[in-house]
């Protein structure tokens, strides 16, 4: 499918499945080369990045446990500004090495807040893996351990990204068409 329909907005195929998987495989590599012996603790920020966590979990050989939370900050194709409070860690992260999984990182705004919450709870360190990162919209000076794919500055949807909800199931990423 070139273009999809989602409520009144159009969008065009821009990454496929198969990009996403290379970048995903090559992301899963570093983590294992990096993170060996650390007994990390992966957490999930949902809702966004379950399909990008269940994948590279899949690839990941690393003994680790994996939790979810939950923190979001947008609705429709603007961001609020405003960051919620993380909620469902119930993990002591104290002296841990945790990697923090997100499907994108667009302004900074919500990686840069999550970050700053978790060091105040006395981990060893926390890494960030996202699979996009659009760097002409980050107005933070965040720490990307693990990038998949640098993306323009374009509204996208699609492997766990919606819009008002809708095209989370799509296995493939697809941008506005303004
Ligand atoms: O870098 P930022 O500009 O802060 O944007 C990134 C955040 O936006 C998305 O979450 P969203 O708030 O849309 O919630 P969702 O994961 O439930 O869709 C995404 O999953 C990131 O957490
Ligand atoms: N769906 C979606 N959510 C986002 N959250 C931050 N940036 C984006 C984006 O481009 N698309």
């Amino acid at each position: 499918m070139r273009s999809i329909q989602l409520g009144d907005k159009t969008f065009e195929l821009s990454i496929t499945s198969t990009e996403i998987q290379k970048a995903i495989y090559r992301m899963a590599d570093e983590m294992d080369r990096d993170l060996k012996d650390k007994n990390p603790l992966m957490i999930c920020i949902l809702n966004g990045s379950f399909m990008f966590a269940a994948d590279v979990m899949k690839k990941f050989t690393t003994p680790c446990q994996v939790s979810f939370v939950k923190l979001a900050s947008y609705q429709g194709t603007q961001t609020t500004g405003q960051v919620k409070e993380l909620i469902g860690l119930t993990e002591d992260i104290v002296g841990r090495t945790v990697v923090l999984l997100e499907d994108i990182v667009d302004t900074g705004v919500t990686i840069d807040n999550l970050v700053k919450q978790l060091n105040g709870m006395g981990p060893r360190e926390v890494k960030v893996a996202t699979l996009l990162f659009k760097p002409d919209a980050c107005k933070r000076d965040v720490t990307l351990d693990y990038v998949g794919l640098s993306i323009p500055n374009e509204f996208i949807v699609g492997y766990g990204l919606d819009y008002n909800g809708y095209g989370r199931n799509l296995p493939d990423i697809y941008s506005l068409v303004k």
